[in-house]
């Protein structure tokens, strides 16, 4: 029940739908009564006119047809009023669909990276769809369900016992089994489902992440693998669904058991009441009595479906509650961000920095001084924390210890969409949307002021949602194309910056893709600019038209680029070389060079690896190779 408190504020948005709905179940139930009273005054009517005791009086065809009127009306009654409940309470809970669906996207959107590291996508998905439905089933039909059945059961038990109290009492009798039999059922669907539901997002996210990652799966040859496995899951979810109807099964048969049973006692006793003498149980209220008890079958079937409902609805309003019960760790916060600072020049201090993750220390105390407008280049060995020193830039997480200053200020002070607007990132694996060459470039190109999304508020008279965004500036996107050295390839597409990618489109190369992400980084004319190993795989000639349009854009900018080939750092301001989360090494080319340490030992190395290369006739004799590199010159010889 405390979870279903929860879901209050969001069920006050409809009062009004809700009432009136529930209002109209309870009218719709008590005309839906009324057809047996006249039937029952019809047959006692009848009897009376075939029987020739003057005590019972007869009714005339006159009578009859206004009896039947009757019926028709209270059914056309009732049935308006279903209706209207219909409306009032179906729509509501598609509006609260729409509601719980818009504020949870709009939570999601907040959340930070650690939070996505740890999520599971096809988990996100099952939750935002099939957690979601069961919530509306639950809020529409249930709530629907729920008061029908209620009212039902009250306004027939006041029928049933103005007619007959012994007959009414036969019927309560087994009432407290029924009720008995469903709460011990309700409790098994409500942990059973949870079973399933789990079972259902970890069959989502494993389709969804075997989809994503299609080339590897079969690179690998593994699909006969993936396929087992899928089956053995898909199986799980089935003998965890089997198990959910399993509770629901038996709850019929028992159920029509004990109506069938009803039904037969009532029918013994209720004759014994017409024929005991002096009786004034007439056969016409018999009839109303099992037309009436009659009509609460439906209901009572209903008690145990509509019990399973709630309790899925209520178990997936629980899931859904974790994603809104989620914070992100990194975010603006009152009194320590000052949303006055609103520009930057691009001056970067990591002062004493350390991070942790668990007992791992990933950066040790790194202290470095980024001037703005410098080029600075950033090496080290695979895992020494490069990725990690520029997500602390850019707050994917804060520091365990130490500052990381921008313009000499705390970058926790800084509000984070200035901080974000600021910078533009590169990722080691970009991700393009599926979506024009143009829109994928210009993504970050609309980021206009718009106001927060309201959320926690009614979508009634809420205004239509802005137009679909203008495409971005052609002039911008193709610059910014040029600058990355994308343009030729682009223009080799049929429909240049309007073909499509991924799903429906082209699909890119590898250093087609890392273009495409720097033409998108660049295109917002960042201050800071961030390419974390995005040359890796573009060929020398490619590189240097890169460079060289970087070095186009970087006069006035700080640019960090993350890299492990001398060739794309050598040209940079400052080199810093990682090593196991410290900094080692930090200087010119020409000094580390001098210094002899990991960046000579790199460069000696790639130098005799495009040697060898270079060396081309002849195939490549793994032991010749062996022999140069032993004969190699030592850094210390290493001159330029
Ligand atoms: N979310 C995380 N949880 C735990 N450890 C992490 C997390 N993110 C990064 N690490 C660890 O931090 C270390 C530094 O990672 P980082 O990605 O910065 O390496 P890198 O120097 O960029 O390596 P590469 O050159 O291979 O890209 C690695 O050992 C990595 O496993």
């Amino acid at each position: 029940m405390d979870s279903f408190r929860t879901l209050i504020p969001y069920l006050r948005l409809h009062q009004r739908q809700y009432v009136i709905g529930l209002i109209a179940v309870v009218i719709a139930n008590s005309f839906s009564l009324l057809p047996y009273y006249f039937i029952r005054l019809t047959i006692d009517g009848l009897t009376g006119q075939v029987d020739t005791d003057p005590a019972t009086t007869g009714i005339t065809l006159g009578t009859a047809g206004l009896y039947a009127l009757g019926i028709v009306g209270a059914a056309l009654t009732s049935g308006a009023f279903m209706l209207l409940m219909r409306r009032m309470i179906v729509i509501a809970s598609r509006q609260t669909e729409y509601e719980i669906r818009r504020d949870l996207f709009a939570h999601l959107q907040g959340l930070d990276k650690p939070y996505y590291d740890r999520a599971r996508t096809g988990d996100l998905m099952n939750r935002l769809t099939g957690d979601l439905s069961a919530v509306r089933e639950m809020l529409g039909f249930g709530a629907w369900q729920i008061v029908n059945i209620v009212s039902g059961f009250v306004t027939a038990f006041a029928v049933m016992f103005s007619l007959s109290w012994q007959l009414t009492l036969i019927v309560l009798a087994i009432v407290p089994v029924i009720v008995g039999v469903l709460t011990y059922l309700a409790r098994q669907i409500n942990v059973r489902h949870r079973l399933a539901q789990e079972q259902n997002s970890l069959i989502a996210a494993k389709a969804q992440e075997n989809f994503s990652g299609a080339r590897v799966v079969k690179g690998y040859a593994i699909e006969n693998r993936e396929i087992d496995d899928y089956r053995a899951m898909n199986l799980e979810l089935l003998r965890r669904n089997i198990a959910l109807t399993k509770v629901d099964g038996p709850l019929r048969s028992f159920m029509s058991l004990l109506l069938g049973l009803a039904f037969g006692v009532i029918l013994l006793v209720g004759g014994r009441l017409i024929l005991a003498p002096d009786s004034t149980f007439t056969v016409g209220m018999f009839v109303q009595f099992v037309g009436t008890l009659e009509r609460l079958t439906f209901p009572m079937l209903m008690v145990g479906w509509i019990t399973g409902v709630t309790q899925r609805g209520l178990a997936s309003w629980l899931r859904l509650k974790e994603i809104f019960d989620s914070q992100a760790l990194v975010r603006d916060e009152p009194g320590r961000t000052d949303p006055t600072l609103r520009t930057m020049t691009g001056d970067v201090t990591f002062e004493n920095v350390s991070l942790r993750y668990g007992d791992r220390t990933v950066l040790n105390g790194v202290n470095l001084h980024v001037p703005a407008g410098t080029f600075l280049g950033v090496t080290g060995p695979t895992g020494s924390g490069k990725t990690v020193l520029a997500q602390l830039l850019t707050r994917s997480m804060d520091p365990t210890a130490g500052r990381v200053l921008v313009d000499g200020q705390d970058v926790r002070v800084l509000p984070l969409r200035t901080l974000r607007d600021a910078i533009s990132v590169v990722p080691q694996e970009p991700f393009l949307f599926s979506d024009t060459i143009a829109n994928n470039i210009g993504f970050g190109l609309d980021n206009r002021d718009l106001p927060p999304v309201p959320t926690g508020v009614s979508v009634v008279g809420a205004p239509p949602p802005d137009d679909i965004p203008q495409q971005p500036d052609p002039a911008r996107v193709r610059e910014a194309a040029r600058l990355a050295g994308l343009t030729e390839d682009v223009d080799g597409f049929p429909q240049g910056f309007d073909t499509s990618l991924g799903e429906r489109g082209v699909t890119l190369s590898g250093g087609q893709r890392q273009r495409t992400a720097i033409a998108r980084a660049i295109v917002r004319e960042p201050r800071i600019l961030i390419l974390d190993d995005s040359l890796s795989a573009v060929d020398t000639e490619t590189e240097r038209r890169i460079l060289d349009g970087l070095r186009e854009i970087s006069r006035g900018r700080t640019v960090i680029l993350i890299a492990h080939r001398v060739s794309t750092l050598r040209h940079a301001d400052q080199i810093v070389v990682l090593e196991e989360g410290r900094v080692t090494e930090q200087g010119s080319h020409d000094e580390l060079l001098e210094r002899g340490g990991h960046y000579a030992q790199l460069e000696r190395l790639q130098r005799l690896a495009s040697d060898l290369d270079a060396d081309d006739e002849a195939p490549l004799d793994p032991e010749a190779a062996a022999d140069r590199l032993e004969t190699a010159p030592t850094p210390e010889q290493v001159t330029r």
